[in-house]
């Protein structure tokens, strides 16, 4: 019992901080849908039942898109959950092109944990992606968003055969693959600083 209840506070707790936000799609759906999403996928799809996990990906984005510090989450969930989560937070003072990059970068050197988070986020991130294009996005900027994410997962690869798979099945349908992925240069839009993502 005590494992539910600390799915549970997870689960609250990112409620309570991404509250205000919305995604980016026509509907505005409320943030918290992707956190519990994430975990559902790694619950329900990859079958994995380890609390961290679980409790990690509830709490994702909640320092990267929130107040939240990586202290407050050490200090209710312990120090494995907030190692977890330190793992797959962007450092939003750098300019996306950096951050971009350097997710390629870390995905390989993350530990085994960490890379569970990180295959069930893109692959929700990418199924989203197909359900409903984010509002000012044009379809190059999706199809940028499927290339990197194509090279984060590669250096996820071995993780995880159910997530692997659906994720394969995603970039085969987009047409992403080893030998477009020498196409995202620096002129493409997803490296471009945040001030030119609009109206693309
Ligand atoms: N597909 C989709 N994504 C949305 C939507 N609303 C918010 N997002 C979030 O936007 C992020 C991807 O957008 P980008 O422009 O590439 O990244 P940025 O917000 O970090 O600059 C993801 O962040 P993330 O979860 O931190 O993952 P990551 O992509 O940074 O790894 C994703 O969760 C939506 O409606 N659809
Ligand atoms: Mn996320």
């Amino acid at each position: 019992m005590a494992e539910v209840t600390g799915i549970l506070e997870a689960a609250n707790f990112a409620a309570e901080k991404h509250k205000a936000q919305r995604r980016k799609d026509a509907e505005e759906t409320p943030y918290i849908n992707h956190p519990i999403g994430v975990a559902r996928i790694l619950s329900h799809e990859a079958g994995i039942d380890d609390v961290a996990v679980l409790q990690a990906a509830l709490l994702h984005d909640t320092v990267e898109d929130t107040n939240t510090t990586f202290l407050e989450i050490e200090e209710t969930f312990g120090l494995e959950v907030r190692r977890i989560v330190e793992e797959v937070t962007d450092d939003k003072t750098l300019p996306r092109m950096r951050r971009k990059q350097l997710q390629i970068e870390h995905a390989p050197h993350c530990s085994h944990k960490a890379k569970l988070v990180k295959l069930a986020d893109k692959l929700y991130n990418l199924r989203d992606l197909k359900r409903s294009t984010p509002k000012g996005w044009s379809e190059k900027r999706v199809q940028e968003y499927f290339q990197w994410a194509f090279q984060v997962v590669s250096g996820l690869h071995g993780t995880n055969v159910a997530m692997e798979k659906h994720l394969d099945q995603l970039f085969k349908e987009r047409g992403v693959s080893a030998s477009v992925e020498s196409d995202l240069l620096d002129k493409d839009v997803i490296w471009q600083p945040d001030s030119k993502e609009s109206g693309v």
